[in-house]
């Protein structure tokens, strides 16, 4: 089997510790992340109610929820909430400055790595190119956004906490389990890392599902459902949704984040017939795997139900999207429990708009035309 076979060589304690406390926590920071998923719902309601045209209780408006997407990644995992404990208040009516000049350095970061990966950095820093400097100025700000977290962590940890969840890095911290010199070093993978990697995923979930009515109503008779018997409890309501679950697997295969995960061999093997020699660099690539009639069945169908099938089956180890082993994804409880909780909440929303979709272009791929009906408002969010 290719997962026992290959082995990274080098292998990170601190990543591998953090690894553990995330799996371990999850009951934990689920209340936090939960809170910011009805944020974003409630500010999209707002939104709609405010700036929606039409008759009252009918409202309709076209939005890309892009930029509220990675708000809602940000304040959700990486800047803050389960990481450290605290909130930046990206979803409040006047977010503080440096709440925004947080959100400004991580766009502006993501915006000019592409370009970056090709251009030569010398001959940038030799011109002075303003991309270089915008990369360069961005990072020093998510790195002092980051480090000012730390130290404040810092002064909480060992002193009155009041009982307060301090994050999970937080939680490492008292236990002696990550020194905050390590902390600091692993930053920019911790911080930048949980961004994209959600937001994107999250609108091709929406973008999916605008297509897909009939999955749309499925997946919200069983979150519905499932809600009503969780008495309140976020935890209870995603474990009687599995097809969110579903959801989130079917759109990581459809769109992979990563285009591969990779290993290099530590002795030769045998792959399919292929001699591979110790060493050498090894990759499987997602979207091709994801999309192989030979492994899904009628691939090109967004088909959330085919997990529990595969569950039931035993997996057959399909599901690749956050690696797998000791090196598999450091974020990948808080990422999974965090697009679920946003799913399950805005199909409350959906409760009373209906999701259509708009043109579609390679990047800017869908805008959601949103219906509302206020007749059936829930008191739900
Ligand atoms: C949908 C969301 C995400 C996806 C699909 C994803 C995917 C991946 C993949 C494929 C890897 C390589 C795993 C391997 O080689 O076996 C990885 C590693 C990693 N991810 Fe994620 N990731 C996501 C979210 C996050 C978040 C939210 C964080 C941080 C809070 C994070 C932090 C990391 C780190 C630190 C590593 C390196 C782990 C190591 O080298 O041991 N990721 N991720």
């Amino acid at each position: 089997m290719l997962h026992t076979n290959i082995r990274k060589l080098s292998y990170s304690l601190t990543l591998f510790i953090l690894y553990l406390w995330v799996y371990n926590s999850v009951r934990r920071f689920l209340p936090l992340l939960d809170d910011v998923a009805q944020d974003f719902c409630r500010s999209l309601r707002h939104r709609v109610e405010t700036e929606g045209v039409g008759e009252t209780g009918q409202r309709s408006m076209t939005l890309d929820p892009s930029p509220d997407l990675f708000r809602f990644a940000l304040e959700g995992q990486s800047s803050c909430h389960v990481l450290y404990g605290e909130r930046i208040g990206l979803f409040s009516s006047s977010p503080s400055e440096e709440a925004e000049r947080f959100i400004w350095a991580v766009e502006r970061m993501l915006a000019t790595t592409p370009p970056l990966l090709y251009l030569p950095p010398r001959l940038l820093l030799a011109l002075r190119a303003p991309l270089w400097t915008q990369h360069a100025t961005a990072w020093d700000h998510i790195f002092s956004h980051g480090f000012c977290s730390v130290s404040r962590l810092q002064t909480v940890v060992g002193g009155a906490s009041d009982g307060r969840f301090l994050g999970v890095l937080g939680q490492l911290m008292e236990a002696g389990q990550l020194s905050s010199e390590l902390i600091k070093a692993n930053i920019t993978e911790l911080m930048a890392g949980g961004v994209d990697t959600t937001a994107v995923p999250l609108q091709f979930a929406l973008f999916e599902m605008a297509r897909n009515p009939g999955v749309q109503e499925r997946v919200r008779a069983q979150v519905l459902s499932s809600w009503q018997q969780a008495s309140g409890s976020p935890q209870k309501a995603l474990q009687g949704a599995p097809l969110l679950k579903g959801t989130i697997k079917e759109t990581l295969r459809l769109y992979p984040v990563g285009i591969t995960v990779q290993r290099y061999p530590v002795r030769d093997i045998v792959l399919q017939n292929y001699h591979v020699p110790a060493g050498t660099l090894v990759q499987v690539c997602l979207y091709p795997l994801g999309r192989s009639p030979e492994v899904f069945e009628r691939p090109e169908r967004f088909e959330p139900s085919r997990w529990s099938l595969d569950a039931a089956s035993g997996g057959g180890f399909r599901s690749l999207a956050f690696g797998f082993g000791s090196r598999q994804c450091v974020g990948r409880r808080i990422a999974e429990n965090e697009m679920q909780l946003l799913l399950m909440h805005v199909i409350f929303l959906l409760q009373n708009f209906i999701f259509n979709c708009g043109q579609c272009g390679p990047w800017r791929f869908f805008e959601i035309i949103c219906e509302i009906y206020q007749q059936f408002l829930s008191e739900n969010w």
